[in-house]
């Protein structure tokens, strides 16, 4: 379609439901997607029935190392989605029941069947979720205090591997069987920043500086908003997006990336579990697909059949984990930046804003202070008054 002059594809997405009705539609069938060559055209599809409408059985493995791309789901045009997840931290976020543990399902089945990385998870909901895994896992944290050992080691070798390659004047740690990355699985992110509040600064540590040295972390929440990551600066490090049906139309931002719901990705209209916007390196636009359903026998048969082809963390990285005398501070979050703190709170604010009060107990930081970047973060049009007092980004 050609848009009228000074149109664009959004305003056409706002009406998606008008143009559905009056088409006679059922809803949701149809998708509007912008022209990547031309900022004037769109291309509308009528979907007469839904290829999601069922579920998709899961194939099995298909990935052998972490170079490979995992197979998560099926696109609406039946063509498979690819997510690439070496050096990458991948956040699955949707409201209960939309199929969270089915992607993490999905995910680790190909994981499990990779021969270059070893398994760490994280599930304080007392293992329900992982524990069929276990087999596989070199490592599962049920409570709190297993969780807070997990991720200071997961530090201790970043360290580590850190500290080879720069010996080495390599820029990356090269992963191989004998030298596999370390994925850290977490299941329900939130709960993990509410019941060990080391978690985070650990957390934020291997965010920023694991890509390289190939520990990567997987996290899977309901709502990640500032409060439940403990902060921005975990999320703004997620490169993969999976998100599942949200409850509140805000949460799509959250998710996918800020601006995602007006530009009409309805991730609250998803109406089974397993259906979701994949946004991964490679599309610059979220996806509609739907994941593989993985069964309970798929999940118990996977553990059984790699359970000991699993591979060994590297000497090097056993050895830091083993060190009698590591320090187990974790590092200062990132969270206590009050610049990224302010910007963090004014992307999150609800629609009303926030007032200052709000403002000054996001950051720490004095009144005078707040006043002053409002008004440069107002001259460079990253921060607006919504009403007299209130702002948002
Ligand atoms: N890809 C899928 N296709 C079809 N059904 C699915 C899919 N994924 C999950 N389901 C079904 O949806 C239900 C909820 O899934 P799941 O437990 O993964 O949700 P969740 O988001 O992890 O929920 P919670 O937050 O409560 O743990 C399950 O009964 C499951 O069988």
């Amino acid at each position: 379609m050609k848009l009228r002059p000074g149109q664009s594809v959004a305003d056409i997405v706002a009406h998606v439901p008008a143009i559905e009705s009056a088409l006679g539609t059922r809803p949701g069938a149809v998708r509007v997607e912008q022209d990547p060559a031309h900022a004037g055209r769109c291309t509308m599809r009528v979907l007469a029935v839904d290829p999601h409408a069922g579920a998709i059985p899961w194939p099995g493995p298909t990935a052998t190392t972490l170079a490979d791309p995992i197979e998560l789901g099926v696109f609406e045009d039946a063509t498979s989605v690819r997510v690439p997840l070496l050096r990458r931290h991948p956040l699955i976020g949707g409201t209960t029941d939309s199929g969270k543990s089915g992607v993490l399902n999905v995910i680790l089945g190909n994981l499990v069947a990779c021969t270059d990385v070893v398994l760490w998870g994280i599930d304080l909901k007392g293992g329900m979720e992982l524990q069929p895994w276990a087999p596989c896992l070199a490592r599962l944290a049920t409570t709190p205090d297993e969780a807070a050992r997990l991720l200071a080691d997961a530090v201790a070798v970043l360290e580590a591997r850190a500290h080879a390659s720069s010996r080495d004047n390599s820029r990356v740690w090269e992963t191989t069987p004998d030298a596999p990355a370390l994925v850290i699985v977490i299941d329900e992110y939130a709960e993990l920043v509410d019941t060990v509040p080391d978690a985070v600064g650990h957390a934020e540590s291997i965010a920023r500086r694991g890509r390289a040295l190939a520990v990567d972390l997987l996290a899977a929440t309901q709502r990640p908003t500032q409060k439940a990551m403990g902060g921005g600066a975990l999320r703004s490090q997620m490169s993969v997006r999976v998100c599942l049906r949200v409850r509140e139309r805000r949460d799509v931002d959250l998710i996918l990336d800020k601006g995602m719901l007006a530009a009409g990705w309805h991730a609250h209209t998803l109406d089974a579990p397993g259906k979701l916007y994949v946004l991964a390196d490679g599309h610059n636009q979220p996806r509609r697909a739907r994941a593989y359903l993985v069964t309970d026998d798929h999940v118990r048969d996977t553990a059984a059949r790699y359970a000991d082809r699993r591979p060994e963390l590297d000497p090097l990285s056993q050895a830091a984990i083993d060190r009698p005398s590591r320090a187990l501070e974790p590092p200062k979050a990132t969270s206590a930046d009050p610049e990224s703190a302010l910007l963090s709170a004014l992307d999150e604010a609800p629609d009303g804003g926030l007032a200052i009060p709000e403002l000054i107990k996001a950051t720490g930081m004095r009144r005078t202070w707040i006043y002053a970047r409002l008004q440069a973060h107002a001259a460079a049009g990253r921060a607006r008054q919504v009403a007299r007092g209130r702002w948002k980004a």
